[in-house]
């Protein structure tokens, strides 16, 4: 039997006050897949990625994480979860290190379990110079991936990440995408929003074009000129609607 979908939507829509937001969202995001959202500033990506956390209630639709209704998942679910949607960082006055401990007790680890994870994170995200410094002292990009180390260190099997290679130096977007790689093989299922086509086309499995909230199409991570592929859909999108309007 195949594992459930770490995300499935179906229908989900939210309006907000003068019409914007999502609206009859299907996804799936499958164990061991990367799957990416794109779409101009404004499509709906952060939204849907916040209905999808149970950050935000649909007005319709349903949601379920590691095969549990987003509504009524527990605390065991949402340790399987790993997610860097807002803030990278909660405490300033924390040091590096602090702030993922902090993160890794949130997830439930135990002490022996936090200590073993924040190690392994410093390494993996090469944050050892930075990781007595305190967290609003740090570059955006260092505030980034202390904030990305945080969100994964749990090792979740159902993650979401929104437009994490912000402020990433090119080490920085390398870590990240090795990182997201090796989660993805290990069985995790990620949804990952970027404006970086190249950088997505490198990664992900599938990728999903939102515009104006709705899903109008995908693009193959293969394909020649995805730039030209994207403008084209959303083109199409816009002057059918204008059309129609
Ligand atoms: N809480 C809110 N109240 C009212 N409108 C909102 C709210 N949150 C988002 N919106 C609107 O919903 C639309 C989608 O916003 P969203 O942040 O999801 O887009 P996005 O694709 O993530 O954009 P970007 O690439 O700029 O991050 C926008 O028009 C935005 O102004």
């Amino acid at each position: 039997m195949s594992a459930a979908p770490r995300f499935e939507g179906r229908g989900v829509a939210r309006a907000f006050r003068g019409g914007a937001g999502v609206h009859g969202i299907d996804l799936d995001v499958a164990a061991g897949e990367i799957h990416a959202l794109v779409g101009l500033n404004g499509a709906g990506k952060t939204t849907l990625m916040r209905l999808f956390l149970g950050m935000l209630r649909p007005d319709s639709g349903e949601v379920r994480v590691c095969g549990v209704d987003v509504s009524r998942a527990d605390a065991a679910t949402w340790a399987r979860v790993g997610q860097l949607v807002e803030h990278p960082l909660a405490y300033a006055e924390l040091t590096g290190r602090a702030n993922l401990e902090v993160a890794a007790r949130l997830h439930g680890l135990d002490r022996a379990g936090v200590r073993a994870a924040v190690d392994r994170a410093i390494d993996e995200f090469d944050l050892g110079r930075y990781a007595g410094v305190r967290a609003g002292r740090l570059s955006l990009g260092n505030r980034q991936r202390v904030g990305i180390a945080g969100a994964l260190l749990h090792e979740p099997e159902a993650i979401v990440l929104d437009e994490p290679t912000n402020g990433l130096d090119p080490a920085g977007v390398i870590v990240l995408r090795e990182s997201l790689l090796r989660r993805a093989a290990a069985g995790a299922g990620i949804l990952v929003s970027s404006h970086h086509l190249d950088e997505v086309a490198r990664v992900a499995d599938r990728i999903t074009v939102l515009n104006d909230g709705r899903i109008i199409g995908s693009l193959d991570p293969g394909g020649f000129d995805l730039e030209r592929a994207f403008f084209a859909l959303v083109h199409d999108d816009d002057a059918t609607r204008r059309a129609a309007a």
